[in-house]
């Protein structure tokens, strides 16, 4: 399907959807929203897919929620619509890993939707947010929940209260974001990331990825728990063979299983 505000490009192993709108900042409205998570569901039912990168532009990732959408909204429509509901689970539905690839501006909306992928490569240009307190409203999709999670409650109770960006280079050493790289450099060090992700166990890949999410979920005993029912199943894997095989051969593993 043809979209209208964001593009899709799948090339080896690895869909790269950039957001683009060019004109706001890339402000997340509804058509975009709806585009985003077609995209994300179609790249996760791709079998040809293995890793997928979201972008935005070198101004903004995105600049949060469309505001002139939301400036004409009251408590009754957010409330009956249940306002961005799905979005959150659709999200967590997606199997397969998504960076984060992160220039410019990354605002409320903007700065959840990059919390909500798996990763975060950031260019040192990056500024993060959600300066939702100066709209008179809240975070409404994982900024005060996610980012205390992610940088600490001073933090996370300094941004949502102030409003203030926390630049790249916090961002990074806050624990928000996993490497800071030249804007220049982004898209090559994103692109080479999902690259090496693509070519590793799939079933590890995304059995990886299901654990250390439930690690948010769940306490500590009962994390180790599901961490270890699912070590024990890689031993039931072909890629595990392979794996270790190619180890003790010194050679290159060369992975199979979907
Ligand atoms: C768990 C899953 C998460 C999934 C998330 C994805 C889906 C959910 C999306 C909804 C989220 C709802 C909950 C959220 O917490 C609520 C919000 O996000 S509220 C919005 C918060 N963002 C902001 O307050 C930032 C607003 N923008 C700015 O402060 C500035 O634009 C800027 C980014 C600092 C840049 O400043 P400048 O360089 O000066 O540029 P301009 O301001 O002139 O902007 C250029 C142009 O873009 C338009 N624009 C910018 N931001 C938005 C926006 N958020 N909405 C609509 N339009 C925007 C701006 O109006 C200008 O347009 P023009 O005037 O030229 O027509």
């Amino acid at each position: 399907m043809a979209f209208e505000t964001i593009n899709v490009e799948v090339d080896d192993h690895v869909a790269l959807i950039k957001l683009d709108r060019p004109d706001a900042m890339n402000a997340l409205s509804q058509q975009l929203v709806g585009e985003l998570l077609q995209a994300l569901e179609e790249a996760d039912a791709n079998e040809k897919v293995r890793c997928i990168v979201l972008a935005g532009s070198d101004k903004a990732f995105a600049a949060g929620a469309d505001i002139k959408e939301m400036a004409k909204l009251g408590f009754v429509d957010v409330f009956n619509a249940n306002l961005f509901a799905q979005v959150n689970d659709r999200i967590a539905a997606i199997r397969k890993p998504i960076i984060a690839a992160v220039a410019g501006y990354a605002l409320g909306g903007g700065c959840e939707l990059a919390m909500a992928c798996d990763f975060i490569i950031a260019a040192d240009t990056a500024k993060f947010g959600q300066p939702e307190i100066n709209l008179g409203v809240i975070a409404g999709i994982g900024g005060t929940q996610r980012l205390a999670r992610f940088v600490g409650k001073s933090k996370a109770m300094d941004m949502n209260l102030t409003g203030r960006l926390m630049p790249a280079e916090e961002a990074e050493r806050s624990g928000l974001v996993s490497r800071v790289v030249p804007a220049k450099k982004l898209m090559e060090e994103a692109m080479g990331a999902a690259q090496k992700i693509a070519e590793k166990s799939q079933i590890s890949v995304l059995a990886a990825k299901e654990a250390v999410n439930r690690s948010y979920e769940t306490t500590l005993s009962e994390g180790l728990r599901f961490e270890r029912s699912l070590f024990h199943s890689m031993f039931a894997t072909e890629d595990q063979k392979e794996g270790m095989s190619a180890f003790l051969e010194k050679r290159q593993a060369q992975f199979r299983d979907k």
